[in-house]
């Protein structure tokens, strides 16, 4: 089942994220499936050469493709329809201009624009017929993703790439610096293809505009890509662990348990918050919650849930080498861990954002290693409330700095760094605005789980 991490081949598309997928399964069949071509797919490699599927003997069509490349998928269907404007539309919502931000700053003013630094993708002169156009428009692209890559990197040297980390996120955490800076909002597959905050998005359809329900038909497709991804890895994987599917209250630490046991027994919020430490005013707290052997195993797990090959979306929009542990089959797990162990705390501690009304959550791990990605740039979080917790593995530097709460202009002169050390975890507020240093040496991994009050809906990326 194991196949060698060399294998594995990503696949960029147009606004729906990237896929980290073996060669092996990377049949015509299988991508129009996790990428949900409509009408056919076109690939195309980093010369912008479109490459043609060969039929195989067992029937399948399979692409002639490289090992650690990057290869365009493009669906006909997106080709017909998007335009320059949809796409200026896309990503409105990822980030804070420094004019705005600043503006707010000044004035005092609680309000802030969100404006678009997103690339911006030119499809509207592309004809189906026309390959050699093709071609051409898919490298201009790839070439400009190429540019604002390189732009993000010299002006943030944090070195997501990818073009959904953006030029204006000034990352100057490194110098302390006194003076004001903007993060980037960190969020997933959602806000990469620009339909961010749908959730708070209301139902007036009738009243939407024809880009509104762009987004939204954006927002369907990525539902069924991630259902295609669910759906392949229950059919293919082979757990290593099985057991640490299925939640049970034996893998966490037992002063929590006892903690929330002891608080439904007397209401006093004093016993709850005992295993509890408070690092901050701005309420960072840390504490532990899993025992050291499930959170080895949970680290087995995930190599080996890499090692697979089978489809990896990125985790955020900013770190490329972790993976969503729902996807994995964790879902069940996590919402278990949600609704009776975080809750009680989240209530208490956080009830002024919607710590009491969380009602999903989006699990998952980030990944740095000396050799690939370090550190993670200034940003704040998709959610209500953040818990991050260190899994592993050895590995020196990597702190986690914090800089005031985004709705809390009296707050944002705050510098605290935390060290990350194995089986601790900090629960902090969504909007707290922070950023992970670069790691030293070894490798570390995170297990984030973006804590969220959607108001009932469901279909949340
Ligand atoms: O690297 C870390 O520990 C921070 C990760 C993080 O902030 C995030 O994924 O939102
Ligand atoms: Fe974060």
């Amino acid at each position: 089942m194991t196949s060698a991490v060399e294998d594995v081949v990503l696949f960029a598309s147009l606004g729906y994220g990237e896929l980290r997928l073996a060669k092996k399964y990377a049949t015509r069949d299988r991508l129009e499936r996790l990428f949900q071509t409509q009408g056919g797919l076109i690939m195309v490699d980093s010369n912008g050469e479109e490459v043609f599927p060969k039929d195989s003997e067992a029937g399948d069509q399979y692409y002639d493709i490289d090992s650690n490349k990057t290869y365009t998928i493009v669906s006909e269907v997106d080709l017909l329809s998007d335009t320059e404007d949809d796409q200026d539309e896309i990503g409105d919502d990822n980030v804070i201009s420094e004019e705005d931000y600043l503006e707010e700053d000044d004035e005092d003013d609680e309000s802030v624009e969100l404006v678009d630094d997103e690339t911006t993708t030119n499809l509207d002169s592309l004809s189906i017929d026309d390959s050699v156009q093709l071609e051409q428009q898919v490298e201009q692209q790839q070439q400009q993703q190429v540019e604002q890559q390189e732009q993000h990197q010299h002006t943030t040297q944090c070195g997501h790439g990818h073009g959904h980390s953006h030029a204006h996120a000034h990352d100057n955490a490194h110098a302390h610096a006194q003076t004001e800076v903007i993060p980037t909002i960190v969020g997933n597959e959602s806000q990469a293809a620009g339909v961010g905050h749908h959730h708070n998005h209301d139902d007036a359809c009738s009243d939407c505009s024809y880009k509104q329900r762009q987004a939204m038909d954006a927002h369907q497709k990525l539902l069924r890509m991630r259902e295609e991804r669910i759906n392949m890895i229950k059919e293919l994987y082979q757990p290593l662990h099985k057991e640490i599917f299925k939640f049970s209250e034996d893998f966490l630490c037992d002063n929590l348990v006892n903690a929330i046991k002891q608080y439904k027994i007397t209401n006093n919020p004093d016993d709850l918050l005992k295993p509890l430490t408070k690092l901050t005013d701005t309420r960072i707290y840390s504490l532990q919650i899993f025992k050291t052997d499930f959170c080895q195993k949970l680290l087995e797990e995930i190599d080996q849930f890499k090692n697979s090959g089978l489809p990896t979306a990125r985790p955020n929009s900013m770190n490329n080498y972790g993976v969503i542990l729902d996807e994995m089959g964790f879902t069940g797990f996590f919402t278990e861990l949600r609704e009776n162990y975080l809750k009680p705390f989240t209530s208490v501690l956080y009830a002024d954002y919607n710590g009491a009304q969380l009602d999903s959550h989006h699990a998952f791990v980030v990944q740095y290693k000396i050799d690939k990605e370090k550190e993670l740039g200034f940003h704040y979080d998709e959610s209500d409330v953040t818990l991050n917790l260190c899994l592993g593995k050895q590995f020196t530097g990597g702190s986690l700095y914090f800089r005031g709460i985004l709705d809390k202009p009296e707050t944002h002169q705050e510098y605290f760094e935390v060290k990350h050390t194995p089986g601790t975890a900090l629960l902090h507020i969504g909007v707290h605005r922070h950023g992970a240093l670069g790691i030293t040496s070894g490798e570390r991994t995170n297990l984030i789980m973006w804590l969220r009050n959607t108001g009932g809906k469901s279909d949340v990326l």
